[in-house]
């Protein structure tokens, strides 16, 4: 087995005082104390800091004021200290779920720990928040401080996981085999072993990070092992081998380690009440009130995938209307296949489109031939009047007068033939659009004409900087921040273009940073004078950003002017609400020129 190299060579000794120059007086100090590490408390806990680019940490301090971003810092790593549970009210209760997961948390170790640990009360509860009674709040506990050496001359066995693996283990997941990397050496099953994080490193180049640790690597538990400054703080939780050493670089799967003591306690509920649940952070479900989807209506989810967004869409719909859910990955929109029939709700249909050509243009279109859920619908004659259709899963003719009255008609729509519309009618009762019979096959779109929904969501992809718990940020530099808001802009002149006059567009990330956020509603408002900031319901976040940053290049972003900050929603993971950073943002669309 190849030796792990060591990390931080002398030439990088000056980047990595940078890097580590924002660690507390207490871990300095217990630099000083490797001679006896079992005695050393503040090695063995859980107190990380997170690593920014030094150029984003600038920014963001700008940004926030550096206390603000300091705690916001902190939060992100840290799970939020509840899960939070959205009821498909399509088939069933919030009150028979709290019974069913009363039951399940009564039955399993986990679940009788996290009772215990809040005296007599339940950590159930349903959501006060008016119009939010159909989700469910689990409270975990945490950070707990773990006795890692207790009983021990020596310091304890360890079990080095990715800091990926440690991060889903934050959430409630199990130590899987696949996320082991380095083991204390004579591990056998059975034993007790204190579970630690292999954070990233800087490489050689700027901006350059990795690991660069070989998986199967032996832990000595002294000074000299690979990682082992770097470990410090980072223990997240006490367990019992399910393998041993050996066996853990051996099997491909399976638990490595039940991980019986943790820093944090939520349930997992991974598997549970299929189809009756789905796990969701707040805010996402906030982003669907957002959009406030009426029955009948036709709505594009334009980045859908895995669909959490599109079925809390379809729940509030009553199931009733079309809900276009679209992604640029065949893979993942089978997932939102996946979760629609297992949730029973029928007015989704699925399509892969790049969000950047989410509009078609009609004299482009007519010769083309579009897919629809994996069935070719044929030359398309009146492409208006054929993807009107593929979104509506119906013909004009089966629509109900609910659905015309609240859908802008585009002009040219009743070109298509009789026989066309017969011929349709009959594929349709036969399923097509639902996604329930679609047998792993993804449609393709060709786009949408101009003005062909009653709203659009945009849950754009992002930097993702609001996801907690988040152990590393230091991938992310200023320019590509600036890169992310480059490309939701390009998908926001899409989604303009798609929503009928007098409709609702709602942008979303779940990132803290302004350049995806504020810059991007600052961006719409400028450019597309028909657009105006609309008031949220419910409206829990916290105002968003006003004002500019002007960057040592000589960029400048503006952000929110004065009045506009009460009008969008911005999460803060440091707030009471302690939930994931987020940011929504929901614009009127009025008369086009
Ligand atoms: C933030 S996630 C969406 C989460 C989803 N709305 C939900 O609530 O479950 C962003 C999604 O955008 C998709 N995506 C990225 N680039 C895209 C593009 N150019 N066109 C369409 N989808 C894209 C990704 O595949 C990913 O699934």
């Amino acid at each position: 087995m190849k030796k792990a190299r060591v990390l931080l060579k002398p030439s990088l000794l000056s980047r990595a005082t940078t890097v580590f120059s924002s660690l507390s007086p207490s871990r300095l100090l217990s630099h000083q104390m490797e001679t006896n590490p079992s005695s050393d408390s503040s090695r063995y806990c859980y107190d990380p800091v997170l690593r920014w680019d030094p150029q984003v940490e600038d920014y963001f301090n700008k940004a926030y004021g550096p206390d603000h971003f300091s705690r916001i810092s902190k939060a992100l790593t840290r799970p939020s200290s509840y899960s939070c549970i959205r009821v498909n009210t399509v088939k069933t209760t919030s009150d028979a779920v709290i019974e069913k997961l009363t039951k399940i948390l009564n039955e399993s170790e986990d679940g009788l720990k996290l009772l215990q640990s809040d005296g007599s009360s339940s950590p159930i509860s349903k959501c006060q928040i008016p119009g939010l009674e159909y989700v469910v709040f689990v409270h975990g506990s945490g950070p707990h401080r773990i006795e890692y050496g207790s009983g021990l001359e020596g310091p304890p066995k360890e079990v080095l996981v990715s800091r990926k693996c440690a991060e889903a283990v934050l959430r409630g997941a199990q130590v899987y085999v696949p996320g082991v990397l380095a083991c204390t050496a004579h591990v056998e099953k059975g034993d007790a072993v204190a579970v630690c994080v292999a954070m990233e490193q800087p490489g050689d180049d700027e901006g350059d990070w990795s690991v660069n640790m070989t998986r199967g690597t032996t832990l000595q538990g002294l000074p000299s092992d690979p990682f082992y400054c770097e470990r410090r703080g980072l223990y997240i939780g006490m367990g019992t081998t399910m393998l041993s050493r050996a066996g853990m670089f051996r099997v491909p799967h399976g638990v490595a380690v039940d991980l019986s003591n943790r820093v944090f306690r939520l349930p997992s509920f991974h598997n549970v009440l299929e189809g009756e649940i789905f796990l969701q952070n707040l805010p996402s479900i906030v982003a669907a009130h957002a959009l406030d989807p009426q029955k009948g209506e036709r709505i594009l989810d334009m980045c859908a995938a895995p669909g959490g967004k599109t079925t809390a869409i379809a729940i509030l719909m009553n199931d009733e209307g079309v809900i276009v859910a679209a992604d640029r990955s065949h893979n993942k929109v089978l997932d939102v296949q996946k979760l629609s029939a297992e949730m029973g709700l029928r007015c989704i249909t699925t399509c892969k489109l790049d969000a950047l050509k989410s509009v078609c243009l009609p004299n482009a279109l007519s010769d083309s031939t579009t897919l629809v859920n994996g069935e070719n619908i044929g030359s398309v004659t009146n492409h208006l009047s054929s993807n009107e259709e593929m979104a509506s899963g119906r013909s004009e003719a089966e629509k109900s007068p609910e659905v015309n009255a609240s859908t802008e008609q585009p002009s040219g729509g009743d070109d298509v033939s009789e026989a066309e519309i017969r011929k349709n009618k009959g594929r349709l009762k036969n399923g097509r659009g639902r996604t329930q019979s679609q047998g792993g096959r993804a449609g393709k779109s060709q786009g949408f004409p101009p003005n062909s929904f009653d709203r659009v969501l945009l849950d754009a992809p992002c930097s993702a900087l609001g996801l907690r718990p988040r152990l590393f940020a230091g991938l992310e530099s200023v320019i590509s921040l600036r890169n992310h808001g480059r490309y939701q802009r390009k998908m926001l002149d899409q989604a303009v273009q798609l929503v009928r006059i007098g409709g609702i567009l709602v942008y979303s990330t779940c990132t803290i940073n302004p350049s995806e956020n504020e810059a991007v509603v600052r961006y719409a408002l400028d450019k597309y004078k028909f657009l105006s900031l609309a008031p949220q319901h419910p409206r829990i976040g916290g105002p968003g950003l006003v004002g500019r940053c002007e960057f040592s290049d000589g960029y400048v972003e503006e952000w929110l002017k004065p009045g506009e900050e009460e009008m969008v929603q911005k999460f803060d993971p440091s707030s009471e609400l302690d939930t994931i950073g987020f940011f929504i943002a929901k614009f009127s669309v009025g008369p086009k020129d």
